[in-house]
């Protein structure tokens, strides 16, 4: 048995980023840029006004100033502003030139051509210079960098009609078991319903990558052969169930029989000690044990961080945050341990976890409303309710 952090640098390691294509702004929501971004345009591109108003020149105070004109936004005003002029302007208008302020018009009057201002602008007062945002050329974006909402807007903004962004990593999921059946289909008496795939399939979506369905294999070498030869191609094959040690565990022998190597087999953690990593032909191979929670568990510490280095991402571990013990927590063995736990508001700002009491790795429903996963280190001592744990937030999971 491994250490959990030894598993995830040696998969982090193995895995390389996809190369590189060109997309339009449309479909960059979640991508991974994979070159630099500079500023195509200033913006804004001249200065403008931040307020409705006046366009003044600061130094001739409260007037009054005459009324020569008007800038409205995208259809500025063509002249420029003596001494004793104003224009009226809108937000978002060039400000004239000869103007170097703006008075809002809650603080101007305007009678017929002239306007009396109640406060005076000092200079720049309610102008936006010419780059206040960006300029020209300007790096916007160091590759690599997860693309969100706001930054589907920089770039637009900067004229960035297209991008340069990692491929989608490409995830074959191969189920086994011969007790699986899918959700809605007719059962066995001592058949269950195949509960980890469609979570996985999910799980590799959420994260931006491509799921690529390679069914359920039975319990066969030749059935699992045959579908995980249908993973050439993608960038890794993740396979669900068979991967402990029992008769009908045939993951690590029918694919070594197949040209399959293990890096490693067996983590020091619970849930999901059987993992395995190695490769299958070309490609990368992730052995996740069948408990539908070890599956999910794996898939959090170890899938998610192998989709992100594919992706172009460093592949990080889970951010760890604090949380208060509202039970006691016995001492722990030497797999490093993630148990399940509700969470409720906490009087000085920290939440208040409260462990399941049963943590049975087949046990969905704690896994799908626990709130947080709590981090017990190999061989932690036992902790007093109270004392303050690491967890793994599952609110954005
Ligand atoms: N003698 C030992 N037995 C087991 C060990 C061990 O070290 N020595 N490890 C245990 C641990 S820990 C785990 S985890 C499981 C993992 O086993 P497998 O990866 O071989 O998974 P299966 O045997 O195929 O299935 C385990 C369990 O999960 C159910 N399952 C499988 N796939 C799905 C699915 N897609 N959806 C829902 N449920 C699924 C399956 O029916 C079994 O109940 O091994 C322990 N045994
Ligand atoms: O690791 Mo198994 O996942 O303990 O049930």
């Amino acid at each position: 048995m491994i250490p959990v952090a030894e598993a995830r640098a040696r998969i982090v390691a193995a895995l390389a980023p996809t190369g590189p294509e060109n997309i339009g702004l449309d479909a960059a929501l979640g991508r991974v840029l994979a070159a630099d971004v500079a500023a195509r345009r200033t913006q804004p591109p001249v200065a403008v006004s931040a307020m409705d108003g006046w366009a003044v020149r600061s130094a001739d105070g409260a007037g009054p100033l005459r009324a020569i004109g008007e800038s409205a936004a995208g259809r500025g005003f063509a002249g420029a502003v003596a001494p004793g002029e104003t224009v009226r302007i809108f937000t978002g208008a060039p400000v004239p030139a000869g103007a170097d302020a703006v008075a809002i018009q809650e603080d101007a009057r305007h009678e017929g051509d002239l306007v009396h201002l109640a406060d005076v602008p000092g200079p720049g007062r309610f102008v936006r210079p010419a780059g206040l945002d960006f300029a020209t050329g300007d790096l916007l974006y160091s590759a690599p960098r997860r693309l969100g909402v706001r930054d589907i807007g920089l770039l637009a903004a900067a004229d960035v009609p297209r991008i340069d962004v990692h491929r989608r990593p490409r995830i074959a999921v191969l189920a086994t078991g011969d007790e699986l059946v899918p959700p809605g289909l007719p059962r066995g008496p001592a058949q269950i319903v195949d509960a980890a795939r469609p979570a996985l399939l999910a799980f590799i979506e959420a994260r931006g990558a491509t799921a690529v369905d390679l069914g359920i294999a039975r319990d066969d070498a030749a059935d699992i052969a045959t579908r995980a030869g249908r993973a050439a191609g993608a960038d890794l094959l993740v396979t669900l169930g068979g991967a402990s040690v029992g008769d009908h565990d045939l993951i690590a022998r029918v694919l070594a029989g197949d040209g399959a190597t293990l890096d490693f087999w067996k983590i020091a953690m619970r849930p999901g000690k059987p993992l395995m990593f190695g490769r299958h032909g070309d490609t990368p191979l992730l052995g996740l044990p069948g408990n539908p929670v070890s599956a999910f568990v794996c898939s959090l510490l170890f899938l998610g961080p192998a989709i992100e280095r594919l992706s172009g991402l460093p592949g990080a571990a889970p951010r760890l945050a604090e949380v208060r013990l509202a039970s006691p927590l016995g001492a722990n063995d030497k797999r490093e341990d993630y148990v399940r736990a509700t969470l409720a508001p906490g009087a000085d700002g920290i939440p208040l976890a409260q462990p399941a009491p049963v943590q049975d790795s087949s046990q969905l429903r704690t896994l799908a409303l626990a709130d947080a996963l709590i981090q017990r280190p190999v061989l932690a001592p036992a902790l007093p309710a109270g004392a303050l744990v690491p967890a793994i937030l599952l609110d954005q999971i």
